[in-house]
């Protein structure tokens, strides 16, 4: 018998990706709810109640109220959604963050999955601003561009009905929901200025930010350093220069490319993941392997 996990909201854009990730594996056993009963408040805590984790792939005041009504079981939690990523009784679902990462969430009964914007910033960033590279007060601005499945249900149908077409940018007036998160866990006490954009393709991602006056081997070494070893991180090589930048490049799998682009002094680092995956599924079953006490790796 394998580990009982409930996906609340399987039928989602994040939900059904879990569940594709999980559906062939002997050591998880999914509960999963009919249909007419997937938003019924009995059958679901009747379906966290069997969990031994339960992972949420709700919009964040649907996952507030889920956190609640698990408040008092042993149930184990991730949560995909915004609503507790800088909550300091949740664990931060990023084990490439510090040394203690993996064991804190290994350890957690609450986990936050990061966002997928966030993750590429912070992975970025962190080790830059610890390794003094970048000053944690620094002006910084930050440009994203993700496939629409990043926008969920909703906005799949606006691209693929063909009410929503080409490029857009949004988020313009600076309270772009990642950006607590990027600060918390990137070490940065000044809010970033941040620019995304959806693009009219499914799914993929690519986050760029421009940093005047640092080293790019120095910035490429501090990067390296901190990711060397990790099964999912991994960092270009510097003179690996391409002419264009693909945020499909990783589609389908959970892995994020972390690039030093740019000349001389003026350096733009650049992340690239699958918004579905390490962004967001992918980052899911990563911890929830820790959270059972597996390679972070299985199944991945
Ligand atoms: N898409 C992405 O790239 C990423 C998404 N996330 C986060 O994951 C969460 C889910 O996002 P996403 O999958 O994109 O969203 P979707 O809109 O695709 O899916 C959300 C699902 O939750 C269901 N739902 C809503 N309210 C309830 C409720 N009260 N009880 C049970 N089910 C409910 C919806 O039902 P119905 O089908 O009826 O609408 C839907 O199936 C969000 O918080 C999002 O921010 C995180 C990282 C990346
Ligand atoms: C393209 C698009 O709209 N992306 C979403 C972020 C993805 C998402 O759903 O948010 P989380 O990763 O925080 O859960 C946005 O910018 O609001």
């Amino acid at each position: 018998m394998g580990a009982k996990v409930f996906i609340d909201g399987e039928v989602g854009t994040t939900g059904l990706q879990i569940r594709d990730r999980l559906l062939g594996r002997k050591d998880i056993e999914l509960i999963s709810l009919p249909n007419d009963l997937r938003k019924d408040a009995g059958a679901r805590a009747d379906a966290f109640a069997r969990a031994d984790v339960a992972i949420l792939c709700l919009p964040d005041d649907a996952a507030i109220a889920a956190a609640a009504m698990c408040a008092d079981l042993p149930t184990k939690i991730i949560d995909a959604s915004t609503a507790h990523r800088v909550n300091p009784d949740w664990v931060f679902g990023f084990a490439e963050l510090a040394a203690g990462q993996r064991a804190a969430i290994a350890g957690a009964k609450r986990v936050s999955n990061p966002g997928c914007y966030s993750t590429c910033a912070i992975a970025l960033l962190r080790p830059l601003t610890d390794a003094g590279l970048v000053a944690r007060d620094a002006y910084l601005s930050i440009f994203g561009i993700s496939g629409y499945t990043g926008g969920g249900k909703a906005m799949i149908a606006e691209f693929e009905s063909g009410a929503a077409n080409g490029v857009f940018l949004y988020a313009t007036g600076q309270q772009h929901k990642h950006m607590p998160e990027v600060m918390q866990y990137g070490h940065v006490s000044r809010a970033p200025i941040f620019v995304p954009a959806v693009g009219h393709y499914a799914q993929g991602m690519i986050v760029q930010i421009p940093l005047h006056g640092v080293d790019a081997r120095a910035v490429h070494a501090a990067l390296t350093a901190h990711y060397t070893g990790s099964a999912f991180i991994s960092v270009r090589a510097l003179d690996a220069v391409q002419a264009r930048e693909n945020p499909q490049a990783f589609n389908n799998t959970n892995q994020l490319e972390l690039a030093v682009l740019g000349n001389g002094d003026r350096v733009v680092v650049s992340a690239i993941l699958d918004n579905l995956g390490k962004g967001a599924s992918g980052a899911a079953v990563q911890n929830l392997n820790l959270m059972l006490g597996l390679d972070e790796g299985a199944w991945l």
